[in-house]
């Protein structure tokens, strides 16, 4: 095997949050054997003792890695986000500071529009209610407020991954589906883009949610939102906490406003299972209450640890950047024979030329470069005969506006 700059067993990785087997045993079949894998997030400053010695970071939606905990994490070389969002990471801090971060961005889409399209119906019959019902005893036999899925409409708000494979599903069950998003989006089938949101809550029996948590879509439902929303509606939210006003959802219920609603995500989730969850819908009727598990099913946790841990290795391994979330994206070809230095640097003028000129006053031969950058942030990955390893790494560390270095297959420090 080709030697790398810091054997691969010193190389520390982190995994929190019960981040799928999968992950673990493709880290070790790769030759990464410095695994500590949790079950649970940690505080912030438990987390923050603990990176301080780490290169690589596995973590899912809960555990928040913000400007302090980079700060501490002086070896950190890359983050995985086990998951789909990746707004619980700074992902500014991480890119001053020379760190691509990871995610997977298909894995759980199915499981998160199986489960959409499950409550879809669920609601329309009223199932929640009855069921609870049933359970204390009673016997809630009637027709009304029960619906069939067939012919209604389903309003989607935001038509990203999630949100079109939504729309396939619901398509073939029968409901006309009209969507809205920021950017003009070809439908699947015969769903509709409509102009505008408040048209869409206008329109829709069913209004579900698919969109990230950003400035723009934080508490985009509240009570002016719900007030356009048709008398009897329901509403689905399996994107952020953030997204819904919680309290104003509640009233709404609570007057019949709406019918029902499935909510998997809250503006506060409990840190784990052993915490209390609290939310003013606890209790109501017609409302499903799921803890964060749009993407907990076994297949997705299995293929989410087998990507993300892939991209993970193959950033360490080769240095490819590719899907990388917040860093300028390099797709690299193998360098056998060959040491390989990747330098990050401010996106500033000048800087790939003194890489350069450097280099070659040192009459170091360049076998193969390869640069990508993005508005703040300079990636090149320069090929050297090996023999030049250690000079071009010594060289190039002197240059202006170096974030980072790292060698790979040279006898310098992996982590410069
Ligand atoms: N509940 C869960 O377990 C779970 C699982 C997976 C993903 N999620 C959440 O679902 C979100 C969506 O996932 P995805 O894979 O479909 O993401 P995506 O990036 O593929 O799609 C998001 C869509 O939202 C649109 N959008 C952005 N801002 C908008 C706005 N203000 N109004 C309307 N549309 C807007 C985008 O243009 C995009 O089409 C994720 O960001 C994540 O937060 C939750
Ligand atoms: O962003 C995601 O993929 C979901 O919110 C799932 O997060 P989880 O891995 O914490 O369940």
């Amino acid at each position: 095997m080709a030697k790398t700059s810091l054997d691969k067993s010193k190389i520390k990785i982190l995994l929190l949050e019960g981040i799928h087997q999968s992950a673990v045993d493709n880290l070790l079949n790769a030759g990464y054997t410095n695994i500590e894998h949790l079950q649970t997030s940690l505080d912030e400053d438990t987390l923050i003792d603990k990176v301080r010695d780490v290169h690589f970071i596995g973590i899912r939606s809960r555990t928040q890695l913000n400007a302090r905990v980079f700060a501490a994490a002086e070896k950190l070389t890359a983050v995985g986000c086990f998951c789909i969002g990746t707004n619980q990471v700074d992902l500014g801090a991480a890119l001053t500071r020379g760190i691509p971060v990871f995610n997977a961005p298909y894995s759980n889409t199915r499981s998160v529009a199986e489960l959409v399209l499950a409550e879809t119906i669920m609601l329309l019959r009223g199932i929640p209610e009855k069921s609870t019902r049933a359970h204390q005893g009673g016997w809630l036999k009637s027709a009304k407020n029960a619906h069939e899925a067939r012919g209604k409409t389903l309003g989607i708000i935001g038509y990203g991954n999630i949100g079109a494979q939504l729309s396939v599903l619901s398509e073939s069950l029968g409901l006309d589906v009209i969507y809205y998003d920021v950017v003009t989006k070809l439908g699947m089938g015969n769903a509709r883009q409509v102009a505008s949101m408040q048209e869409l809550l206008a329109r829709a029996d069913v209004v579900s949610l698919h969109v990230p948590d950003l400035p723009s879509t934080r508490w985009m439902i509240g009570k002016e939102q719900i007030a356009l929303m048709k008398q009897g509606s329901i509403l689905i939210n399996a994107s952020r906490g953030s997204v819904v006003a919680i309290e104003e959802l509640a009233d709404a219920l609570k007057s019949g406003k709406l019918l029902g609603a499935a909510i998997d995500v809250f503006p506060v989730e409990p840190k784990g299972n052993a915490e209390e969850f609290v939310s003013p819908l606890r209790g109501l009727d017609n409302v499903i209450l799921t803890p964060h598990i749009g993407g907990s099913t076994l297949e997705a946790q299995e293929n989410i640890g087998i990507e993300v841990s892939e991209k993970l290795i193959t950033y360490s391994d080769n240095g490819t950047t590719i899907t990388s979330v917040n860093f300028p994206e390099v797709a690299l070809p193998a360098h056998p024979d060959k040491h390989r230095l990747l330098h990050i640097h401010d996106n500033v003028p000048g800087v790939l030329s003194e890489i350069n000129r450097v280099l070659s006053e040192n009459d170091i031969n360049i076998s193969g470069q390869y640069l990508q950058t993005n508005a703040e942030v300079g990636y090149v990955v320069i090929d050297v005969d090996k023999a030049y390893g250690a000079q071009a790494l010594e060289a190039l560390k002197h240059v202006e506006h170096t974030l980072r270095i790292r060698a790979l297959y040279s006898e310098s420090n992996f982590d410069d």
